[in-house]
């Protein structure tokens, strides 16, 4: 049994504007519900817990999409408190050992195939696997506006999401890295932390995370194209 946990408790605010990002439109839908949609298609996806914002008053209402439940939670002040809130509300009969696929709900363009090749890696590590692409562009740190130095960028990857871990471990390891007041900004850092060593799976480059408005006319294009 795989379940989906969507992180979409987040204002948006390197967005700017009052609506945060995950319910603002493209191609006629909120973003959140592209990325429900993606997930809760997949025939190995159970249901999807979505961690909300307190004051959340966007939300739709959804209970069931795709003929499958969609559960909420009240998420955190940050992403890994709103992941763990999510994990901790999932039904009981998800157990420790049961694969969750978190995924923002601000990376609307989540296609079948990548989700496939994300599973198939999980499921034959214990210490999960990632979506990701390697760096393609050359690096530069900055200073005041100005190329301090140019970065190795030989081995390093972008994270995207879904983020694929059990359940048991990825809770004892965002607990963990809560407990040390260490901020997580994906998963795969708080299984790091406790020695994991996740799996990198190459996915399309177009499962981008809407932060900009610029992401925002891409994302746009590409779901109109899907
Ligand atoms: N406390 C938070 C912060 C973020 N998120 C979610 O995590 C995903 C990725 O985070 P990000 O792109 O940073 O979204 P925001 O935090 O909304 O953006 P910003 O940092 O610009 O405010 C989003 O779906 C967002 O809703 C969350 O569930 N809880
Ligand atoms: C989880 C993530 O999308 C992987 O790249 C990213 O870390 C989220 O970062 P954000 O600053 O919370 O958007």
């Amino acid at each position: 049994m795989i379940w989906a946990v969507i992180p979409a408790a987040g204002r948006g605010q390197r967005f700017g504007g009052p609506t945060p990002k995950q319910y603002l439109h493209a191609a006629g839908k909120p973003l959140i519900e592209h990325a429900l949609n993606a997930l809760l298609a997949h025939p190995r996806v159970a249901g999807a817990m979505v961690a909300l914002s307190p004051g959340d008053a966007l939300w739709p209402g959804w209970s069931r999409l795709q003929d499958k439940p969609v559960l909420r939670c009240v998420g955190g002040g940050e992403r890994a408190d709103s992941v763990l809130a999510a994990l901790r509300a999932l039904p009981d009969e998800v157990g420790d050992e049961a694969l969750v696929l978190v995924h923002d709900a601000a990376r609307p363009n989540l296609r079948r195939g990548d989700i496939d090749l994300l599973i198939a890696a999980a499921e034959t590590c214990a210490d999960g696997a990632i979506l990701g692409a390697p760096l393609r562009d050359t690096l530069k740190r900055a200073a005041d506006g100005r190329i301090a130095a140019t970065e190795p960028r030989d081995g390093l990857w972008r994270a995207f999401t879904p983020q694929a871990f059990r359940r048991g471990a990825l809770t004892t390891a965002l607990d963990a890295a809560a407990q040390a007041g260490v901020i997580v900004t994906d998963e795969a850092s708080a299984m790091e932390r406790m020695g994991a060593k996740p799996h990198l799976v190459e996915g399309r480059e177009d499962n981008l995370k809407v932060t900009t408005p610029a992401d925002l006319a891409l994302a746009e294009y590409l779901l109109g194209k899907a």
